[in-house]
């Protein structure tokens, strides 16, 4: 049993305070390895943005659960090094499908897990929240909650029908579970195909816009709980820059649409705070990689591709900090 405060990590409850009145939202950035987790350190320092580490179970599976842990105690260390004496980072569970899963990480000194319910009928979603919320409160672990399912791949599985959350279901499901945050949906979804084109409109230019997200929805929610963290999932916005380099060297990403940056700016002025991003930084990583193996036929260390992966995904990630969730700044190192 480790607890995550005796590794230098945080749990969100503050930190969601400070986003909510602030007006701007927490990036949360899933890793699955090491170069991740340093260019997501290296951004949140270089910026003094706090951040989230995510790990999926998915992540579990490929990097193993214990690797993972010692490699975020990893980055509280890092990120010292790199400068910044007080770094305020959360190991987060990302859709905890069971009590165990959730348990299990707790145990092992995760600060904040998710729990995700969602996808089972409402009282039972409410009942393993709760399950967890009791058992990860004992310890001042923090925990996410969802309802509404979010259209796309999640937790392995295709959804095909997504539903929005209903506001009218929000104070129940936040008083009678305890959750520390709360997960939505309204209009975004996991992966980089978020829309058809059909879905989407064109500008003047002939660019594919979606559409928007469900704001009204949104309002709803924050009238019914006002100042209560919500999280957004599903919310990379697809570079096209991004895509244009993979499919130049050899890719075939068709459709690949994401949310506009300019509705991710929008939500973080409002009590979202926490937004996840994952399927940008792979773009970033895939981008750089083939770049470096169509130019550089000769180059098999792997240092040589896995360095400029690092390094685009920084990139990536400073941006999106400094413009989109405008948390740059807000940790005080
Ligand atoms: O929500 C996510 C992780 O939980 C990631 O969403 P994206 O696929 O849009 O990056
Ligand atoms: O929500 C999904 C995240 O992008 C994690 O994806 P993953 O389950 O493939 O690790
Ligand atoms: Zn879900
Ligand atoms: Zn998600």
């Amino acid at each position: 049993m480790v607890n995550y405060k005796d590794l230098g990590l945080v749990n969100t409850r503050e930190m969601f305070k400070k986003a909510i009145a602030g007006q701007y939202a927490i990036a949360a950035f899933n890793f699955n390895n090491m170069e991740q987790m340093q260019a997501i350190i290296q951004a949140a320092v270089e910026t003094k943005s706090p951040v989230i580490l995510q790990v999926s179970s998915g992540a579990r599976k490929y990097a193993n659960q214990t690797l993972l842990r010692y490699m975020a105690q990893g980055a509280v260390e890092y990120a010292k090094e790199l400068g910044c004496a007080h770094p305020q980072i959360v190991l987060h569970l990302d859709h905890g499908d069971s009590f165990e899963l959730c348990k299990s990480c707790i145990d092992m000194g995760f600060s904040s897990v998710m729990i995700d319910g969602s996808h089972f009928p409402y009282e039972e979603n409410i009942a393993l929240t709760k399950k967890v919320v009791d058992y990860a409160h004992q310890f001042d672990v923090t925990v996410e909650g969802e309802l509404g399912v979010l259209a796309g791949i999640e937790d392995d599985v295709k959804a095909e029908h997504h539903t929005y959350t209903q506001p009218e279901e929000v104070i129940d499901f936040v008083s009678r579970t305890g959750v520390d945050s709360l997960a939505i949906s309204i209009g975004t979804s996991h992966g980089a195909n978020k829309f058809t084109p059909e879905q989407c409109t064109r500008d003047a230019n002939g660019v594919l816009v979606p559409p928007p997200l469900r704001f009204d929805i949104l309002k709803e929610i924050e009238k019914k709980i006002p100042g209560f963290p919500i999280v957004l999932h599903g919310s990379s916005s697809v570079p096209q820059d991004l895509v244009a380099i993979i499919n130049k060297y050899g890719g075939a990403l068709k459709d690949a649409i994401g949310i506009p940056e300019d509705q991710l700016r929008e939500a973080a002025k409002s009590a979202v705070c926490k937004i996840n991003i994952d399927s940008d930084g792979r773009l970033a990583m895939t981008a750089a990689v083939r770049e470096v193996m169509a130019t550089k036929p000769a180059e098999f260390d792997p240092r040589k591709y896995l360095g400029p992966a690092r390094d685009w995904l920084r990139e990536l990630y400073k941006k999106k900090l400094i413009n989109v969730l405008g948390s740059a700044g807000k940790m005080e190192c």
